[in-house]
C-alpha cells in the first residue's frame, strides 16, 4: 500500500497564500498575472509501464533511459522484480532521477503478491505476465482502485485458459495461477470500459505459444492512441504486431527484443502547464515535447487553440500562449479522455458555454470523473452538468472552496488550474499527484511563483 514516500511538501509554497490550512489541504497558489514559463516535465507513464513490461519479458536486457520515477512506475518495477525480472538503477540520462537496466527473468516465477496501488497500467497490464510466470500471482490495489473494472481481461485470459480466482469477476483482488505458459491464439473481448485491456493482452502476446489474434467486440472503444502506443512499442522490439481494422489486431509469437530507449516526456501531464498559460493569458514553453509520438497528450497543440489559445510547435518544444478570454468549446474526446480533466477545468473560466463528449468511459478512472469533475466545479459556484458520456459546462463566477480529489492525480490538478483565478481553492491530498508527478507541487509552484510576471 501507499506509504508516504510521495508527501505533498509541508512548507511555504507560494508565499504566504500556499501555507496549508490548518488541515494538509494545499491552497492552489493564485497567478499575480499571466503566468510566464519554460519547463521539462519527466517522462511518461504510458511509455515506462509499457518498456518496463516489453523489457521483463525481452530475450536480453534493456536500459529505459530518463524513466518516470512515480507511485504508477514504482508499482510497476516492484510487479516486475516480484515476478523475477531484474531492475536496477543506471546513472540518469534524464533531469528526473536514474535511468533503468532491466534484465529479464530467466524463469518468470509466481508466488507472490502485486500491488497495483492505483495503477491502471499494473492491474491490467501484469495478469498476463503473472499467467506465464509459474505459480500462483495475488494481485491487489488500494481500497480507492478495488472497484476500477476489470471483467474484459478477466474473461479475456480465461478464455485462454488461464485459471484465475477470484470473488468477482469485474474487480480485484484476485489471483493468477500461472503455468508457466500461454496457448493464445484467437479471441474476443469487450474493451469498451479500458483500453488497457487489450494494451495488456497484446504486450505479453509474443510469449504466447500461439500469440494472439484480438477482437474487440463491445459497442465503443475508448483511448485508441494507447493501443495505437503498445502496437509501436512491440514493432520496435523486432515484434510482428499490427491492427487489421478497427478493433481487432495481431501479435505474432516470438522473441521481444532487448532495447536501449528513450523515454519521452509526459504528454498527458503537460495538460495542466500548458492550460495554465490559457487560464492566465501566459505563455507556457515545454521542452522535450517529441515531433513523433503516438501519446495522445500531443492533441493538446490542436485542442487548446479552440479554447483561442496560439500553440507553436517545432524543436523539440510547444508554447502556448493564451487570449485574454477563454472560448467555449464543443469537443468530442472519445481517443483522449485523460486529458479530459484539465480541459473541463479550462472550459469552466471561458467566456462561453462547452460541452466534452465521447468519455463516459472515464467514469472508470481514478474516480468517476464525470461525477468528481461536476460535484467540485459546483461546489465553487459553477455550473457542470452531467451527461451520459460527458458533461456540460456553463461558466459561473467561481469562488474560493475545497476540492476534493477522490484519490485521483488528475482531479487535484484540474483544481489547481482553476484555483490560478479563483483564490481561496484548497486542494484535498495534492499528495495524489504522485501517481504520475510526485514533482508536481515544486513544478507548479516554480511556474506559477518563480516565472510570474
Ligand atoms: O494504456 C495506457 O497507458 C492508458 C490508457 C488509457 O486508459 P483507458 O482506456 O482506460 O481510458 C488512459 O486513460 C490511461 O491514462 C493510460
Ligand atoms: C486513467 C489514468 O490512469 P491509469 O493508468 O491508472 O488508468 C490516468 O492517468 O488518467
Amino acid at each position: 500500500m501507499f506509504e508516504a514516500k510521495y508527501s505533498a511538501p509541508e512548507v511555504d509554497l507560494f508565499g504566504e497564500r500556499a501555507t496549508p490550512a490548518t488541515d494538509d489541504d494545499w491552497i492552489a497558489p493564485v497567478a499575480a498575472g499571466p503566468v510566464v514559463a519554460s519547463l521539462t516535465l519527466p517522462g511518461s507513464k504510458s511509455i515506462t509501464n509499457r518498456e518496463l513490461v516489453l523489457s521483463a519479458l525481452a530475450d536480453a536486457p534493456s536500459r529505459l533511459r530518463a524513466p518516470l520515477h512515480s507511485r504508477d512506475s514504482d508499482n510497476m518495477v516492484a510487479a516486475l522484480r516480484a515476478l523475477g525480472a531484474s531492475i536496477e538503477p543506471a546513472p540518469a540520462t534524464g533531469d528526473y532521477g536514474d535511468d533503468w537496466i532491466v534484465a529479464p527473468a530467466e524463469e518468470l516465477t509466481g508466488s507472490t503478491t502485486i500491488e497495483c496501488g492505483l495503477a491502471g497500467t499494473v492491474m491490467r497490464f501484469v495478469p498476463a505476465v503473472a499467467a506465464l510466470a509459474l505459480g500462483p500471482t495475488v494481485f491487489d490495489a488500494d481500497d480507492a482502485a478495488r472497484g476500477r473494472p476489470m471483467g474484459g481481461l478477466v474473461a479475456g485470459l480465461t478464455a485462454l485458459g488461464v485459471d484465475i480466482d477470484a470473488t468477482s469477476t469485474d474487480s480485484l483482488p484476485f489471483t493468477v495461477h500461472g503455468t508457466g505458459r500461454v496457448t493464445g491464439g484467437r479471441l474476443e473481448i469487450d474493451a469498451s470500459q479500458s483500453s488497457q485491456f487489450v494494451s495488456g493482452l497484446l504486450l505479453s502476446a509474443p510469449r504466447f505459444d500461439e500469440g494472439i489474434h484480438l477482437h474487440h467486440s463491445g459497442t465503443r472503444l475508448p483511448s485508441v492512441p494507447h493501443i495505437e502506443m503498445t502496437l509501436d512499442a512491440l514493432r520496435r522490439r523486432g515484434v510482428d504486431a499490427s491492427s487489421d481494422g478497427a478493433a481487432s489486431w495481431r501479435v505474432a509469437p516470438g522473441p521481444i527484443g532487448g532495447r536501449d530507449v528513450r523515454i519521452e516526456s509526459d504528454l498527458s501531464n503537460a495538460a495542466p502547464f500548458l492550460a495554465a498559460a490559457v487560464a492566465t493569458g501566459g505563455r507556457v514553453t515545454l521542452s522535450g515535447w517529441p515531433e513523433e509520438t503516438t501519446q495522445v497528450g500531443a492533441d493538446l497543440a490542436h485542442l487548446l487553440p479552440l479554447f483561442g489559445a496560439e500553440v507553436v510547435v517545432g524543436d523539440g518544444r510547444i508554447t502556448v500562449t493564451g487570449a485574454p478570454e477563454i472560448s467555449g468549446v464543443d469537443l468530442d474526446l472519445t481517443t483522449g479522455g485523460e486529458l479530459a480533466p484539465a480541459l473541463a477545468a479550462l472550459a469552466a473560466l471561458a467566456t462561453g458555454p462547452s460541452t466534452i463528449r465521447g468519455i463516459g468511459h472515464i467514469r472508470h478512472h481514478e474516480t468517476d470523473r464525470l461525477a468528481a469533475l461536476a460535484t467540485e466545479i459546483n461546489r465553487l459556484g459553477g455550473d457542470v452538468e452531467e451527461l451520459a458520456d460527458g458533461l456540460r459546462i456553463t461558466p459561473r463566477p467561481l469562488t474560493a472552496g475545497r476540492w476534493s480529489s477522490y484519490h485521483d492525480h488528475r482531479m487535484a490538478t484540474a483544481g489547481a488550474i482553476i484555483g490560478l483565478v479563483v483564490e481561496g481553492v484548497r486542494i484535498e491530498n495534492i499528495a495524489t499527484t504522485a501517481k504520475t508527478l510526485p514533482q508536481f507541487p515544486s513544478l507548479w509552484r516554480e511556474m506559477v511563483g518563480a516565472h510570474s510576471t
